[in-house]
Protein backbone atom coordinates (compact mmCIF):
# COMPACT_ATOMS: atom_id res chain seq x y z
CA UNK A 1 0.00 0.00 0.00
CA UNK A 2 1.37 3.59 -0.89
CA UNK A 3 0.92 6.22 1.89
CA UNK A 4 -0.29 8.93 1.08
CA UNK A 5 -0.84 12.60 3.25
CA UNK A 6 -2.90 15.51 2.68
CA UNK A 7 -2.02 18.98 3.71
CA UNK A 8 -4.49 21.57 3.02
CA UNK A 9 -8.21 21.00 1.61
CA UNK A 10 -7.79 18.32 -1.51
CA UNK A 11 -11.00 18.56 -3.74
CA UNK A 12 -12.61 14.81 -3.39
CA UNK A 13 -12.36 15.30 -7.31
CA UNK A 14 -8.68 14.69 -7.14
CA UNK A 15 -8.62 12.25 -3.85
CA UNK A 16 -11.23 9.73 -4.92
CA UNK A 17 -8.62 8.83 -8.01
CA UNK A 18 -6.62 7.40 -5.66
CA UNK A 19 -7.92 3.74 -5.46
CA UNK A 20 -8.40 1.97 -1.75
CA UNK A 21 -6.79 -1.24 -2.35
CA UNK A 22 -3.82 0.40 -3.26
CA UNK A 23 -3.43 3.74 -1.33
CA UNK A 24 -4.09 5.07 2.43
CA UNK A 25 -5.21 8.73 2.22
CA UNK A 26 -5.30 10.90 5.21
CA UNK A 27 -3.63 13.86 7.20
CA UNK A 28 -2.39 11.70 9.62
CA UNK A 29 -0.87 9.28 7.30
CA UNK A 30 2.92 8.73 8.63
CA UNK A 31 5.79 7.54 6.77
CA UNK A 32 4.51 8.98 3.59
CA UNK A 33 5.29 8.24 -0.04
CA UNK A 34 3.96 10.81 -1.32
CA UNK A 35 2.06 14.38 -0.32
CA UNK A 36 -0.41 15.99 -1.69
CA UNK A 37 -0.64 19.54 -0.84
CA UNK A 38 -1.62 23.46 -1.69
CA UNK A 39 0.27 26.38 0.17
CA UNK A 40 0.64 24.59 3.67
CA UNK A 41 4.47 25.93 3.91
CA UNK A 42 6.26 23.08 3.85
CA UNK A 43 10.18 24.71 4.00
CA UNK A 44 10.66 23.15 7.47
CA UNK A 45 8.79 20.48 7.20
CA UNK A 46 10.89 16.88 7.84
CA UNK A 47 10.65 14.42 5.66
CA UNK A 48 10.81 10.75 6.35
CA UNK A 49 12.89 8.48 4.30
CA UNK A 50 9.84 6.85 2.46
CA UNK A 51 9.03 9.81 0.94
CA UNK A 52 9.21 9.81 -2.70
CA UNK A 53 7.30 12.81 -4.22
CA UNK A 54 5.14 16.29 -3.25
CA UNK A 55 2.69 17.04 -5.82
CA UNK A 56 1.29 20.41 -5.84
CA UNK A 57 -2.23 21.02 -6.53
CA UNK A 58 -1.33 24.36 -7.95
CA UNK A 59 1.23 26.25 -9.55
CA UNK A 60 3.91 28.40 -7.28
CA UNK A 61 5.81 26.35 -5.39
CA UNK A 62 7.66 28.48 -3.47
CA UNK A 63 6.19 26.91 -0.14
CA UNK A 64 8.23 23.56 -0.91
CA UNK A 65 11.79 23.37 -0.37
CA UNK A 66 12.52 22.53 -3.82
CA UNK A 67 16.74 22.05 -3.33
CA UNK A 68 16.20 19.84 -0.24
CA UNK A 69 14.23 17.74 -2.73
CA UNK A 70 16.73 17.26 -5.30
CA UNK A 71 19.21 16.63 -2.96
CA UNK A 72 17.09 14.08 -1.28
CA UNK A 73 15.71 12.68 -4.65
CA UNK A 74 11.95 14.01 -4.26
CA UNK A 75 10.22 15.14 -7.07
CA UNK A 76 8.27 18.03 -7.42
CA UNK A 77 4.97 17.91 -9.40
CA UNK A 78 2.91 20.75 -10.29
CA UNK A 79 -0.58 21.60 -12.53
CA UNK A 80 0.57 23.92 -14.88
CA UNK A 81 -2.60 26.10 -16.12
CA UNK A 82 -5.11 24.12 -14.11
CA UNK A 83 -5.72 27.20 -12.04
CA UNK A 84 -5.36 29.86 -14.45
CA UNK A 85 -8.58 30.44 -15.66
CA UNK A 86 -10.05 31.25 -12.05
CA UNK A 87 -6.88 34.03 -11.29
CA UNK A 88 -7.86 35.41 -15.13
CA UNK A 89 -11.25 35.79 -13.69
CA UNK A 90 -9.98 37.46 -10.18
CA UNK A 91 -7.58 39.67 -12.00
CA UNK A 92 -10.68 41.09 -13.94
CA UNK A 93 -12.76 41.73 -10.42
CA UNK A 94 -9.41 43.47 -9.34
CA UNK A 95 -9.09 45.63 -11.93
CA UNK A 96 -12.81 46.70 -12.27
CA UNK A 97 -12.82 47.20 -8.27
CA UNK A 98 -9.20 49.04 -8.80
CA UNK A 99 -11.05 51.78 -11.02
CA UNK A 100 -14.14 52.69 -9.37
CA UNK A 101 -14.17 52.33 -5.36
CA UNK A 102 -16.24 49.30 -5.33
CA UNK A 103 -15.23 48.17 -2.09
CA UNK A 104 -15.37 51.77 -0.73
CA UNK A 105 -18.99 52.11 -1.52
CA UNK A 106 -20.13 49.10 -0.61
CA UNK A 107 -18.63 49.58 3.52
CA UNK A 108 -20.08 53.30 2.84
CA UNK A 109 -23.74 51.63 2.27
CA UNK A 110 -23.33 49.40 5.63
CA UNK A 111 -22.45 52.30 7.37
CA UNK A 112 -25.73 54.47 6.88
CA UNK A 113 -27.61 51.51 7.57
CA UNK A 114 -25.80 51.24 10.59
CA UNK A 115 -26.10 54.46 11.84
CA UNK A 116 -29.89 54.54 11.37
CA UNK A 117 -29.72 56.59 7.64
CA UNK A 118 -32.47 55.69 4.90
CA UNK A 119 -29.75 55.29 2.79
CA UNK A 120 -31.55 55.14 -0.36
CA UNK A 121 -32.35 58.84 0.39
CA UNK A 122 -28.60 59.64 0.70
CA UNK A 123 -27.09 56.62 -2.50
CA UNK A 124 -27.18 59.91 -5.46
CA UNK A 125 -25.38 62.58 -2.93
CA UNK A 126 -22.97 59.80 -1.68
CA UNK A 127 -22.07 58.23 -4.94
CA UNK A 128 -19.59 60.55 -6.28
CA UNK A 129 -16.70 59.49 -3.08
CA UNK A 130 -16.24 56.54 -5.46
CA UNK A 131 -16.27 57.37 -8.90
CA UNK A 132 -13.69 55.84 -11.25
CA UNK A 133 -12.62 55.34 -14.80
CA UNK A 134 -13.53 52.46 -17.41
CA UNK A 135 -11.17 49.90 -18.13
CA UNK A 136 -11.98 50.24 -22.12
CA UNK A 137 -9.23 51.91 -24.02
CA UNK A 138 -6.86 51.88 -21.12
CA UNK A 139 -3.22 50.46 -21.27
CA UNK A 140 -2.93 47.31 -19.22
CA UNK A 141 0.71 46.63 -18.55
CA UNK A 142 1.16 42.42 -17.82
CA UNK A 143 4.51 41.08 -16.10
CA UNK A 144 4.48 37.54 -17.13
CA UNK A 145 3.04 35.67 -20.40
CA UNK A 146 2.53 32.48 -19.11
CA UNK A 147 -0.39 30.60 -18.30
CA UNK A 148 -1.95 33.31 -16.40
CA UNK A 149 -0.83 36.54 -18.12
CA UNK A 150 -1.65 35.14 -21.51
CA UNK A 151 -5.27 34.57 -20.49
CA UNK A 152 -5.45 37.80 -19.20
CA UNK A 153 -3.87 39.44 -22.15
CA UNK A 154 -6.37 38.09 -24.55
CA UNK A 155 -9.23 39.06 -22.42
CA UNK A 156 -8.40 42.79 -21.69
CA UNK A 157 -7.83 42.86 -25.89
CA UNK A 158 -11.38 41.78 -25.90
CA UNK A 159 -12.41 44.30 -23.37
CA UNK A 160 -11.05 47.14 -25.73
CA UNK A 161 -7.69 47.42 -23.59
CA UNK A 162 -4.47 48.07 -25.21
CA UNK A 163 -2.29 45.33 -24.28
CA UNK A 164 1.86 45.87 -23.23
CA UNK A 165 3.17 42.61 -21.66
CA UNK A 166 6.73 41.78 -20.87
CA UNK A 167 8.35 38.37 -20.36
CA UNK A 168 11.95 37.68 -20.98
CA UNK A 169 11.98 34.08 -20.92
CA UNK A 170 8.30 33.90 -23.18
CA UNK A 171 7.90 30.06 -23.86
CA UNK A 172 6.66 29.23 -27.87
CA UNK A 173 3.86 28.18 -26.50
CA UNK A 174 2.86 30.68 -24.72
CA UNK A 175 3.46 33.37 -27.86
CA UNK A 176 1.12 31.31 -29.66
CA UNK A 177 -1.66 31.82 -27.09
CA UNK A 178 -1.53 35.33 -27.26
CA UNK A 179 -4.06 37.29 -29.09
CA UNK A 180 -1.59 39.34 -32.14
CA UNK A 181 -2.80 42.30 -30.67
CA UNK A 182 -0.97 42.03 -27.44
CA UNK A 183 2.29 44.40 -27.99
CA UNK A 184 5.32 42.16 -26.67
CA UNK A 185 7.84 44.66 -24.82
CA UNK A 186 12.09 43.68 -24.72
CA UNK A 187 12.43 46.49 -22.24
CA UNK A 188 10.07 46.45 -18.87
CA UNK A 189 10.65 49.89 -18.71
CA UNK A 190 8.24 50.72 -21.48
CA UNK A 191 5.52 49.03 -20.05
CA UNK A 192 5.75 50.77 -16.62
CA UNK A 193 5.65 54.08 -19.06
CA UNK A 194 2.61 53.08 -20.39
CA UNK A 195 0.01 51.26 -18.57
CA UNK A 196 -2.61 52.29 -16.55
CA UNK A 197 -3.02 49.15 -14.68
CA UNK A 198 0.11 46.28 -14.18
CA UNK A 199 -0.45 42.87 -12.93
CA UNK A 200 1.98 40.65 -12.32
CA UNK A 201 2.34 36.87 -13.21
CA UNK A 202 5.42 35.53 -12.17
CA UNK A 203 7.08 32.74 -9.72
CA UNK A 204 8.31 34.74 -6.90
CA UNK A 205 11.73 33.40 -6.73
CA UNK A 206 15.36 35.09 -5.54
CA UNK A 207 15.60 36.71 -8.35
CA UNK A 208 11.75 37.89 -8.80
CA UNK A 209 11.96 38.83 -4.90
CA UNK A 210 10.93 42.64 -4.19
CA UNK A 211 11.30 42.51 -7.76
CA UNK A 212 8.36 46.02 -7.55
CA UNK A 213 10.25 48.18 -5.51
CA UNK A 214 11.08 52.08 -5.63
CA UNK A 215 12.62 52.36 -9.04
CA UNK A 216 9.96 50.23 -10.65
CA UNK A 217 7.29 52.03 -8.91
CA UNK A 218 9.09 55.29 -9.78
CA UNK A 219 9.40 54.54 -13.39
CA UNK A 220 5.57 53.95 -13.64
CA UNK A 221 2.95 56.51 -14.76
CA UNK A 222 1.87 58.96 -11.65
CA UNK A 223 -1.61 57.26 -10.96
CA UNK A 224 -1.04 53.57 -11.40
CA UNK A 225 -3.59 50.77 -10.60
CA UNK A 226 -1.07 47.57 -9.55
CA UNK A 227 -2.73 44.34 -9.66
CA UNK A 228 -0.90 41.52 -7.43
CA UNK A 229 -2.23 38.02 -7.47
CA UNK A 230 1.18 36.70 -7.67
CA UNK A 231 3.06 36.46 -4.44
CA UNK A 232 3.44 39.08 -1.87
CA UNK A 233 7.04 38.79 -1.17
CA UNK A 234 7.17 40.19 -4.99
CA UNK A 235 6.50 43.68 -4.07
CA UNK A 236 8.52 45.44 -1.79
CA UNK A 237 5.34 46.85 0.27
CA UNK A 238 7.32 49.88 1.77
CA UNK A 239 7.72 51.03 -1.28
CA UNK A 240 4.26 50.36 -2.20
CA UNK A 241 3.13 52.14 1.27
CA UNK A 242 4.95 55.49 0.59
CA UNK A 243 3.76 55.36 -3.09
CA UNK A 244 0.01 54.64 -2.21
CA UNK A 245 0.50 57.36 0.39
CA UNK A 246 1.96 60.06 -2.07
CA UNK A 247 -0.60 59.31 -4.64
CA UNK A 248 1.85 57.75 -7.06
CA UNK A 249 -0.20 54.46 -6.80
CA UNK A 250 -3.77 55.00 -7.03
CA UNK A 251 -4.58 51.28 -5.79
CA UNK A 252 -3.01 48.02 -5.21
CA UNK A 253 -4.63 45.14 -4.84
CA UNK A 254 -3.04 42.04 -3.61
CA UNK A 255 -4.15 38.47 -2.87
CA UNK A 256 -1.58 38.86 -0.48
CA UNK A 257 -2.94 40.27 3.02
CA UNK A 258 -0.84 41.74 5.77
CA UNK A 259 -1.08 44.28 8.59
CA UNK A 260 0.47 46.75 7.06
CA UNK A 261 -0.77 46.65 3.80
CA UNK A 262 -4.07 46.66 5.28
CA UNK A 263 -4.42 49.62 7.12
CA UNK A 264 -3.14 51.36 4.41
CA UNK A 265 -5.58 53.81 1.67
CA UNK A 266 -6.43 52.39 -1.68
CA UNK A 267 -5.30 48.77 -0.69
CA UNK A 268 -7.78 45.84 -1.36
CA UNK A 269 -6.43 43.08 0.06
CA UNK A 270 -8.00 39.23 -0.41
CA UNK A 271 -7.24 36.33 1.47
CA UNK A 272 -5.27 34.44 -1.08
CA UNK A 273 -8.50 33.66 -3.55
CA UNK A 274 -7.20 33.73 -6.71
CA UNK A 275 -7.69 29.63 -7.24
CA UNK A 276 -10.37 28.93 -4.99
CA UNK A 277 -13.21 28.14 -7.64
CA UNK A 278 -14.18 24.60 -7.44
CA UNK A 279 -13.65 24.18 -10.81
CA UNK A 280 -9.92 25.43 -10.17
CA UNK A 281 -9.66 22.97 -7.20
CA UNK A 282 -11.20 20.08 -8.80
CA UNK A 283 -9.06 20.61 -12.07
CA UNK A 284 -5.61 21.31 -9.64
CA UNK A 285 -6.32 17.87 -7.53
CA UNK A 286 -6.98 15.45 -10.09
CA UNK A 287 -4.08 16.59 -11.95
CA UNK A 288 -1.84 16.26 -8.80
CA UNK A 289 -2.63 13.12 -8.26
CA UNK A 290 -2.60 11.83 -11.24
CA UNK A 291 1.05 12.98 -11.75
CA UNK A 292 1.52 11.12 -8.15
CA UNK A 293 -0.15 8.27 -8.88
CA UNK A 294 2.05 7.95 -11.92
CA UNK A 295 5.29 8.49 -10.68
CA UNK A 296 4.65 6.24 -7.89
CA UNK A 297 3.03 3.31 -9.96
CA UNK A 298 5.54 3.78 -13.41
CA UNK A 299 8.47 6.03 -12.57
CA UNK A 300 6.68 8.40 -15.09
CA UNK A 301 7.30 11.87 -14.76
CA UNK A 302 4.65 14.98 -15.72
CA UNK A 303 4.95 18.70 -15.24
CA UNK A 304 8.08 18.21 -12.25
CA UNK A 305 9.70 21.74 -11.15
CA UNK A 306 13.47 19.73 -9.85
CA UNK A 307 13.02 16.70 -12.42
CA UNK A 308 12.92 16.47 -16.12
CA UNK A 309 9.94 14.85 -18.02
CA UNK A 310 10.10 11.21 -18.50
CA UNK A 311 7.18 9.37 -19.84
CA UNK A 312 7.35 5.48 -21.58
CA UNK A 313 4.89 3.09 -22.27
CA UNK A 314 5.51 0.08 -19.58
CA UNK A 315 7.32 -2.95 -21.13
CA UNK A 316 9.16 -5.81 -19.92
CA UNK A 317 9.02 -7.38 -16.51
CA UNK A 318 10.79 -4.46 -13.85
CA UNK A 319 11.29 -0.89 -14.66
CA UNK A 320 14.62 0.62 -12.86
CA UNK A 321 14.04 4.63 -11.97
CA UNK A 322 17.51 5.99 -11.21
CA UNK A 323 17.62 9.55 -10.34
CA UNK A 324 21.03 11.10 -10.81
CA UNK A 325 23.57 13.33 -10.53
CA UNK A 326 23.78 15.41 -14.33
CA UNK A 327 27.28 14.27 -15.17
CA UNK A 328 29.34 12.05 -17.94
CA UNK A 329 29.08 8.44 -17.79
CA UNK A 330 25.84 7.44 -15.83
CA UNK A 331 24.21 6.12 -18.50
CA UNK A 332 27.04 3.86 -19.55
CA UNK A 333 27.61 3.01 -15.50
CA UNK A 334 23.72 1.93 -15.11
CA UNK A 335 23.83 -0.34 -18.26
CA UNK A 336 27.05 -1.91 -17.74
CA UNK A 337 25.78 -3.25 -14.35
CA UNK A 338 22.75 -4.47 -15.87
CA UNK A 339 24.10 -6.49 -18.77
CA UNK A 340 27.19 -8.25 -16.47
CA UNK A 341 24.23 -9.58 -15.05
CA UNK A 342 22.78 -10.70 -18.37
CA UNK A 343 19.73 -7.94 -18.16
CA UNK A 344 18.32 -7.06 -21.58
CA UNK A 345 17.13 -3.50 -22.22
CA UNK A 346 13.59 -3.27 -23.35
CA UNK A 347 13.29 0.48 -23.50
CA UNK A 348 15.18 3.18 -22.29
CA UNK A 349 14.96 6.86 -21.33
CA UNK A 350 17.64 9.30 -20.28
CA UNK A 351 16.68 12.74 -19.46
CA UNK A 352 17.98 15.70 -17.47
CA UNK A 353 17.35 18.94 -16.21
CA UNK A 354 19.53 21.25 -14.58
CA UNK A 355 22.22 19.57 -11.82
CA UNK A 356 19.75 16.65 -12.01
CA UNK A 357 18.90 13.53 -14.40
CA UNK A 358 16.21 10.49 -14.82
CA UNK A 359 17.39 7.51 -15.90
CA UNK A 360 14.46 4.75 -16.33
CA UNK A 361 15.07 1.31 -18.16
CA UNK A 362 13.01 -1.34 -18.77
CA UNK A 363 13.78 -4.78 -18.25
CA UNK A 364 13.57 -8.12 -19.85
CA UNK A 365 13.46 -10.32 -16.54
CA UNK A 366 13.48 -8.74 -12.78
CA UNK A 367 16.47 -7.31 -10.93
CA UNK A 368 18.22 -9.06 -7.73
CA UNK A 369 17.99 -7.58 -4.74
CA UNK A 370 22.05 -6.97 -5.32
CA UNK A 371 22.08 -5.86 -8.60
CA UNK A 372 19.59 -2.42 -7.21
CA UNK A 373 21.82 -1.70 -4.54
CA UNK A 374 24.65 -2.00 -6.30
CA UNK A 375 22.75 0.57 -9.21
CA UNK A 376 22.20 2.57 -5.93
CA UNK A 377 25.87 2.31 -4.34
CA UNK A 378 27.69 4.02 -7.80
CA UNK A 379 28.97 7.63 -7.65
CA UNK A 380 26.35 10.36 -8.34
CA UNK A 381 23.02 8.26 -8.10
CA UNK A 382 20.73 9.75 -5.19
CA UNK A 383 17.46 7.50 -5.48
CA UNK A 384 17.04 4.14 -7.27
CA UNK A 385 13.43 2.15 -7.79
CA UNK A 386 12.81 -0.66 -9.15
CA UNK A 387 9.21 -0.90 -10.21
CA UNK A 388 7.76 -4.02 -10.78
N1 LIG B 1 -3.40 34.01 -6.17
C1 LIG B 1 -3.46 32.72 -6.44
O1 LIG B 1 -4.25 31.98 -5.86
C2 LIG B 1 -2.57 32.15 -7.47
C3 LIG B 1 -1.33 32.68 -7.72
N2 LIG B 1 -0.53 32.15 -8.67
C4 LIG B 1 0.80 32.75 -8.85
O2 LIG B 1 0.95 33.10 -10.22
C5 LIG B 1 2.25 32.72 -10.64
C6 LIG B 1 2.26 32.51 -12.14
O3 LIG B 1 1.46 31.41 -12.48
P1 LIG B 1 1.36 30.88 -14.00
O4 LIG B 1 1.00 31.97 -14.94
O5 LIG B 1 0.46 29.70 -13.96
O6 LIG B 1 2.86 30.43 -14.25
P2 LIG B 1 3.61 30.21 -15.62
O7 LIG B 1 4.84 29.44 -15.35
O8 LIG B 1 2.68 29.67 -16.66
O9 LIG B 1 4.01 31.70 -16.07
C7 LIG B 1 5.00 32.45 -15.45
C8 LIG B 1 5.64 33.31 -16.53
O10 LIG B 1 6.51 34.25 -15.91
C9 LIG B 1 7.60 34.44 -16.79
N3 LIG B 1 8.69 35.09 -16.06
C10 LIG B 1 9.62 34.54 -15.24
N4 LIG B 1 10.42 35.50 -14.73
C11 LIG B 1 9.97 36.68 -15.24
C12 LIG B 1 10.38 38.03 -15.06
N5 LIG B 1 11.41 38.37 -14.29
N6 LIG B 1 9.68 39.00 -15.71
C13 LIG B 1 8.63 38.68 -16.51
N7 LIG B 1 8.21 37.42 -16.72
C14 LIG B 1 8.88 36.43 -16.07
C15 LIG B 1 7.90 33.04 -17.31
O11 LIG B 1 8.66 33.07 -18.50
C16 LIG B 1 6.50 32.50 -17.52
O12 LIG B 1 6.05 32.71 -18.84
C17 LIG B 1 2.55 31.47 -9.80
O13 LIG B 1 3.92 31.25 -9.60
C18 LIG B 1 1.89 31.79 -8.48
O14 LIG B 1 2.83 32.44 -7.64
C19 LIG B 1 -0.90 31.08 -9.43
C20 LIG B 1 -2.13 30.52 -9.23
C21 LIG B 1 -3.04 30.95 -8.20
O1 LIG C 1 -4.13 26.41 -3.57
C1 LIG C 1 -4.39 27.60 -3.59
O2 LIG C 1 -5.50 28.07 -3.32
C2 LIG C 1 -3.30 28.57 -3.98
C3 LIG C 1 -3.02 28.57 -5.44
C4 LIG C 1 -1.73 29.27 -5.74
O3 LIG C 1 -1.38 30.25 -5.16
C5 LIG C 1 -0.88 28.70 -6.78
O4 LIG C 1 -1.29 27.77 -7.48
O5 LIG C 1 0.26 29.20 -6.90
Amino acid sequence: MYQIKILNKISPVGLERFESDRYTVGSEVAGEDGIVVRSAPLLDYEFPESLLAIARAGVGVNNIPIDRCSEAGVAVFSTPGANANAVKELVLCAMLMSSRDVDGSIQWVREQVKAGVEVSTVVEKGKSAFVGPELYRKTLGIIGLGAIGSLVANMAIALGMDVYGYDPYLSVNAALRLDRHVHVVQDIRELYKRADYITVHIHYTPQTKQMIDEKAIAAMKRGVRFINLARGEIVDDEAMIAALDSGWVAAYMTDFPNNALVQTPHVVAMSHLGASTPESEQNCAAMAVDELKDYLENGNIHNSVNLPEVVMERSGLMRLCVIHKNVPAMLANITALLSRDGINVENLSNKSKGDLAYTMVDLGAPLEQRVVDEVRQLANVIRVRAIL
